[in-house]
């Protein structure tokens, strides 16, 4: 019997790897799929891992019906045993529904990948959908980490280095790597454990309050930026 599953967390844990393996394997063993993302880091119309593999993919756009994807490529002669959804934090909940029907009356496996939560901690719409209607939600075995080392849970965006928390829902980006310094004006994320969301205190901020010549991690828990420790206005 055919599955709705959501493979889920946050930035940086694997998820477009993993959907590229899935259709891989999948693929090999002679079942035919689509593979669908939506506004991917890379561009448009691709899954991007960041262990370097990429593939084409149909874009998600406000207009696209996944029952009618299925219909059109099966009444053509194609095979459609499964869809691979990426970046699908970003669907419409109406297209989180068509993905729960086509698995119920299509018998199509639905494997779909996304962030849980936006950098105000907030469910995307897409992803609560999801939650509510999957048959399995599956959190990633590979975990992101914060800078002090524990497992990172919340997507930050930050702005110079420096946490936000004001601004449109959707912004394309990147997370940084550790050694990078941040780019005047560049918008990225960074993924922080729950303390250090909610004390806005990212690496470039650890770094600043540590005087930038100790190495990461040590005991910023005592210092709190102005505004630090409130949960972020909606
Ligand atoms: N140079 C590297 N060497 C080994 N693993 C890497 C490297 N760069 C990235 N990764 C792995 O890739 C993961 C990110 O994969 P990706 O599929 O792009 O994540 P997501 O789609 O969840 O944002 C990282 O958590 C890390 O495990
Ligand atoms: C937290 C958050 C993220 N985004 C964007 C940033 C990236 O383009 C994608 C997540 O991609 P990944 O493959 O999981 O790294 O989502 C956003 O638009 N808004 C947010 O709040």
């Amino acid at each position: 019997m055919a599955e709705l599953v959501f493979f889920s967390g946050t930035m940086d844990c694997g998820k477009s790897t993993l959907a590229l393996q899935m259709d891989h394997n999948h693929r090999a063993r002679g079942r035919g799929g689509i593979r669908f993302s939506c506004n991917d880091r890379a561009g448009d119309s691709t899954i991007s891992s960041r262990l370097g593999l990429r593939t084409d993919a149909v874009e998600v756009e406000s207009g696209t019906d996944f029952w009618d994807e299925v219909v059109v490529r099966r009444t053509s002669g194609l095979r459609v045993d499964y869809l691979i959804c990426d970046e699908a934090q970003f669907y419409s909940p109406s297209q989180v529904e068509q993905l729960a029907r086509v698995v119920d009356e299509m018998d199509v496996d639905v494997f779909a990948f996304g962030i849980t939560s936006d950098f105000r901690t907030r469910l995307f719409p897409g992803s609560q959908r999801l939650i509510e209607l999957a048959d399995k939600v599956q959190v990633l075995q590979v975990e992101a980490l914060c800078w002090c080392g524990r497992r990172a849970t919340q997507n930050a965006r930050t702005l110079n280095g420096i946490m936000v928390v004001e601004g449109e829902q959707v912004m394309v980006g990147d997370v940084a790597a550790a050694d990078d310094a941040p780019f005047e004006g560049v918008v990225g994320y960074e993924t922080l454990c729950r303390r250090h969301y909610m004390r806005r205190v990212t690496a470039h901020g650890a770094n600043l309050m540590a005087g930038g010549d100790q190495p990461l991690p040590f005991d910023v828990d005592a210092c709190l930026w102005p505004g630090a420790g409130e949960l972020p206005r909606q």
